[in-house]
């Protein structure tokens, strides 16, 4: 009965997809695309830097663009997710961040703080449709998003510690505002990246569904529950409640910039994000 009903509503999903979505021409880059369901107001936001839309200067600065694109044109939801099968994000792109050009690192960390600042803090409902692994900043983009629908056998969370770094204060207030205190601390000090099944126990996710089109349907039910909530309420309300994170970076901007340059330049992180890259490299051969 209740497959049935899925089906039902799947097949509900993919007339949508063929017959109510439009591109939003202004907001899709080369490596995102945004696509209005004109049914429902709702944006798709996908993530299209295959194979690992890892989080390059340019990927972040699609997703700037597409981000303030949708909340111009005042969608009623914005759901993010990947073009991957298997990869929701990788990630930042350590290729930035390993023997960098000094110019390019610094706008690499001006972009993500724009990217984090403008998800973490929109006024469109959001949510995150993760279809595939979601390590670090694959994991802060989701995490900043007010809801999560995951597909099962993935993995998510923030294992920085496992790669010799350390996570920044706003991916760990990001975390921290998903997650209860004593687990977030737990995760973030282990770098433990969560199955699925292990997310949604701890609430790091929301709902665990079969297939993409399912999480499609489950963020559109999660802002189909604001119908009767007025919209500049709902808005000011989650603006208060983050406004602290917030308001820590948008005060700090700068010197976070600085204490990441400076991070990353340390010789002993150097070799680590090295040795790293070319373990993922060997895994790939
Ligand atoms: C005091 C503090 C002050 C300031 C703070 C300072 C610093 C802190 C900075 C930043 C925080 C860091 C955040 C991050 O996001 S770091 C990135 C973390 N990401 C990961 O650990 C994920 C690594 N990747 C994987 O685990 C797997 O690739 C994955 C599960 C995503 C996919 O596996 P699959 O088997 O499908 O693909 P692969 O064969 O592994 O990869 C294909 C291809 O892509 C390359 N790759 C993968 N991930 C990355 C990445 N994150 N960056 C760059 N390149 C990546 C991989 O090497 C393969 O390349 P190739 O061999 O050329 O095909």
């Amino acid at each position: 009965m209740q497959s049935a009903l899925i089906n039902g509503k799947k097949l509900c999903c993919s007339m949508l997809l063929k017959n109510c979505f439009r591109p939003l021409s202004a907001a899709s880059g080369k490596l995102t695309n945004v696509e209005i369901n004109d049914k429902t107001g709702v944006a798709v936001l996908t993530m299209n830097r295959l194979p690992v839309n890892g989080l390059n200067l340019d990927l972040l600065r699609d997703l700037l663009q597409s981000i303030q694109e949708i909340e111009k044109n005042k969608c009623r939801g914005l759901i993010l997710t990947s073009a991957s099968n298997t990869i929701f994000s990788a990630g930042l792109d350590i290729t930035e961040m390993y023997k960098p050009d000094q110019e390019r690192l610094k706008q690499f960390w001006n972009a993500l703080q724009d990217v984090w600042l403008a998800l973490y803090g929109s006024a469109v409902p959001t949510a995150a449709a993760i279809n595939g692994h979601s390590p670090a900043g694959g994991c802060l983009l989701a995490s900043s998003c007010e809801y999560r629908v995951m597909l099962p056998k993935y993995t998510i969370g923030l294992n920085e510690t496992q790669l010799g770094i350390v996570a920044p204060k706003w991916f760990m207030s990001t975390f921290r505002n998903v997650l209860p205190r004593r687990i977030a601390e737990q995760a973030l000090v282990q770098g433990k990246m969560f199955t699925s099944d292990e997310a949604l126990k701890v609430g790091l996710v929301d709902e665990l569904v079969a297939s993409k089109e399912e999480a499609l349907i489950k963020c559109e039910k999660f802002f189909a529950s604001f119908s009767k909530t007025d919209p500049i309420a709902r808005y000011l309300t989650k603006k208060q409640l983050r406004y602290n994170d917030m308001k820590e970076l948008q005060d700090e901007k700068v010197q976070d910039v600085e204490n990441f340059v400076s991070f990353v330049n340390q010789p002993t992180v150097q070799k680590s994000l090295g040795f790293y890259l070319e373990s993922l490299k060997k895994k790939a051969k």
